[in-house]
């Protein structure tokens, strides 16, 4: 197939402009905490130049309260140059702050639990003293760090009351974070939910104040709730590289690139470097001595690999009749896998066309009943079936 048919960038105007959100890649922090996240500095070099080779706008890192060599590090990364910017994840607490801000990043990303759990079992704080706690740290960076941008997020927002997140994100509105966050801790949250709570938090904060989505994926919604994010008015959604992060992990970067393509292709082409993201997701997978998942979003082996010969027939003549996405824009290909028991005439007429082959009708469904028999009874490779191809032919 040397042309490809169905990748048009020919659009009516998108349903979701890629202009109205920007990725928050948080792989050098939530990623840290993913089992196998240990990455050394090389490492976090490393991925902090290819995201933003491939244009992820900001790179979120881990509190340099963790260790005088995580310290180093953050300063290494925001003394590289890079487009991308920098910021650092830290508790909403002055001892951390003042340590976050000699760092050289570009913002700080304060949070606070406000769920009943959080609450009681993480640092025992109440609402009241959560919105104090923000009003002396938010007003301190203001007044000392006026260049940083602030976000706060209220850790665990999806099972924390609807009346105390309005409370706080009302109170850090008015203090001029630029970016509140909203964050499915535990994964437990419905797309709906997600697009309500949206909503909702849109009316209590000031115009200009952005909203951040961080999703967990235990309950498999991490991509649906991010696009439910957006769909709703947030304008800033955090991804990891192949979704590493706690437990099973968070929106995976390439999972929501798929997701968000499919309603403004040209969008995302202009703003990304889409065909970098197979090399992303094989250097996590190098460093976490990981395989790339079999059906990963775009890069997993098979997510473009062809097989029914009703699929195959009409991909042939258009791949956009059993494809979402072009694979060539995320520098990924497909495979036709003519050779099985459920492959067609079609295919098996294509295939023979390619090696020169020509067969009249009833031949060539002779000879497709015949490759369906022997892939019943074992696997036929690509190779296995040139061969039985060409013996028919001079048979
Ligand atoms: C859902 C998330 O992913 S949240 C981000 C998680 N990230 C991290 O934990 C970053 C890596 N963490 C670390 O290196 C360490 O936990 C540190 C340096 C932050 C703190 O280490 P320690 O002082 O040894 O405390 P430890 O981790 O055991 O306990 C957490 C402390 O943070 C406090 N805390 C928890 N959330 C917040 C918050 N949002 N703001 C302020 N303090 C908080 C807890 O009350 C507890 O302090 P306490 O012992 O005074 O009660
Ligand atoms: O700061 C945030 O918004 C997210 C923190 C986090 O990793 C989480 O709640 O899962
Ligand atoms: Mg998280």
């Amino acid at each position: 197939m040397t042309q490809d048919p169905s990748v048009t960038t020919d659009h009516p105007a998108p349903l979701i402009p890629a202009t109205s959100w920007a990725i928050i890649d948080s792989t050098l922090r939530e990623g840290e905490q993913f089992a196998r996240g240990n990455f050394k500095q090389g490492d976090k070099i490393e991925i902090a130049r290819a995201l933003d080779a491939f244009g992820a706008e900001f790179i979120e890192v881990t509190t340099p309260m963790v260790s005088a060599q995580t310290h180093a590090d953050i300063r290494r990364l925001t003394g590289l140059g890079l487009k991308a910017k920098f910021l650092t994840h830290v508790r909403c607490h002055m001892d951390d702050v003042q340590r976050a801000v000699d760092t050289g990043v570009d913002g700080l990303d304060l949070l606070f639990g406000t769920s009943s759990f959080l609450r009681e079992f993480s640092h025992g704080k109440n609402i009241g003293q959560i919105i104090d706690s923000a009003q002396q740290v938010i007003s301190w960076i203001k007044t000392n760090h006026p260049d940083l941008q602030i976000r706060f997020s209220a850790e665990d927002t999806f099972r924390s009351e609807e009346a105390d997140l309005m409370a706080v994100y009302k109170a850090v509105s008015d203090l001029g974070v630029h970016r509140v966050g909203l964050a499915d801790t535990v994964g437990v949250a419905t797309p709906r939910q997600v697009y309500t709570l949206v909503r909702e938090v849109r009316k209590v904060i000031h115009a200009e104040c952005g909203i951040e989505f961080h999703g967990h994926n235990d309950t498999g919604c991490a991509v649906s709730n991010a696009y439910e994010a957006v769909e709703a008015g947030a304008t800033h959604i955090d991804t990891t590289i192949l979704g590493i992060g706690e437990r099973n992990g968070i929106t995976p970067l390439g999972g929501f690139l798929a997701r968000m393509f499919t309603f403004d292709p040209q969008g995302l082409i202009d703003k990304y470097n889409l065909d970098l993201l197979p090399e992303l997701d094989r250097m996590i997978a190098r460093m976490v001595d990981l395989p790339i998942p079999w059906n990963n979003y775009l890069t997993g082996e098979f997510a473009y690999n062809h097989k029914a010969g009703m699929h195959l027939k009409a991909i042939y003549l258009n791949p956009g009749a059993y494809e979402a996405i072009p694979p060539g824009v995320f520098g990924v290909g497909r495979r036709i896998q003519a050779a099985s028991k459920v492959t067609g005439k079609h295919a098996i007429a294509y295939k023979a066309r390619e090696m020169g082959l020509h067969y009249g009708e009833d031949a060539l469904r002779r000879v497709t009943d015949h490759i369906k028999a022997l892939a019943e009874q074992d696997e036929l490779d690509d190779a296995h079936l040139e061969q039985v191809l060409r013996e028919w032919v001079s048979a």
